[in-house]
């Protein structure tokens, strides 16, 4: 019998479309006067890709996806979406064909123009009912997938139903691109997993495409197509999953990262323990004469 692969290929969805969906090329970005925190990065994700995208705390994953999600300025072929600059393209965002999805609890919904709070004192059904240009059936399968209480007033309800009720409103327009930055934190297993499976769905159906960085691998192992792994803002390993020889094997992801971060974080404690270098000593050049007399 032969093994089925561990990991499902890219769907087809869209034969003969052969654009990415997402290219970053050499990418290098700093924050207004701070040190460089994403050197040299290249990725390119086909239409229906899922990416996860892991690191230590402070690898720059959510500085990637911020620049991805067009929050940053950076040269416009460092990073094309759909083949458009992330940045200087504002249709993206604004059309929902680019949705960016983070842990904070207010965020722009540029097709409700406005930037909306999540802990306010609003009704769920008043939050979800008041976008426009959503289509109902859409609206109404996302309510029951996240289970979704639309009496709940958001300043009155846990964090995990708060969470629901923001991801309902990220992912009421069709993307095609969807940046998720680590926000099933705090949902209960059943609601992960429930979600993990209509992302897979909208890929192999739609064709979007979706990088969703985490540290929970739980119920990941067959979930992406792709793969990042940051080490202080260098891509150390990336690509298709199927060129990544060590996760070839099911159930090792977490076992496979794990090990990563595990080198990573003791070479760190090599550097940091090392005695400090003494300065180097300064010693004056050899000058000819007649280059000497020029200093005096
Ligand atoms: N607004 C900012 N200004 C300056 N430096 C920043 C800013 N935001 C993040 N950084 C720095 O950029 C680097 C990458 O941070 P980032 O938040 O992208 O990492 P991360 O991989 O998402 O971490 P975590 O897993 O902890 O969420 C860190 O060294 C951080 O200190």
């Amino acid at each position: 019998m032969t093994a089925s692969p561990p990991f499902a290929a890219v769907a087809s969805v869209a034969e003969g479309d052969t654009q990415d969906s997402v290219v970053v090329s050499c990418l290098n970005f700093s924050f207004p006067f701070s040190a460089p925190v994403i050197h040299n990065l290249s990725l390119e994700l086909p239409r229906g890709s899922r990416c996860l995208l892991t690191g230590a705390n402070g690898a720059g994953k959510t500085s990637l996806l911020q620049v991805l999600a067009g929050k940053y300025m950076v040269g416009e072929d460092a990073v094309r979406i759909l083949g458009r600059p992330a940045f200087h393209d504002i249709q993206l965002v604004a059309s929902g064909e680019l949705s960016y999805l983070g842990p904070q609890w207010r965020r722009d919904i540029a097709f409700a123009g406005n930037n909306v709070p999540m802990q306010g004192d609003i009704g769920a059904g008043q939050m979800l009912f008041g976008v426009e240009g959503v289509d109902p059936a859409r609206r109404d399968r996302l309510i029951k997938l996240l289970d979704i209480d639309l009496s709940w007033r958001l300043n009155r309800v846990s964090d995990g139903q708060r969470r629901r009720v923001q991801i309902c409103m990220g992912l009421l327009k069709p993307y095609q691109v969807l940046l998720l930055d680590e926000i099933t934190v705090d949902m209960d297993v059943v609601g992960r997993l429930d979600l993990l499976a209509f992302f897979t769905e909208e890929c192999e159906e739609r064709g979007a495409t979706i990088i969703y960085a985490t540290h929970i691998f739980d119920g990941l192992e067959r979930w992406p197509t792709h793969f990042a792994y940051l080490e202080g803002g260098r891509m150390l390993k990336g690509g298709p999953m199927s060129g990544i020889p060590e996760l070839q094997t099911d159930g090792k992801l977490l076992h496979v990262v794990e090990g990563w971060l595990r080198i990573e974080k003791a070479e760190r404690r090599r550097l940091a323990a090392e005695p400090a270098k003494p300065a180097p000593k300064f010693t004056a050049p050899f000058m000819p004469s007649k280059h000497m007399a020029f200093f005096r």
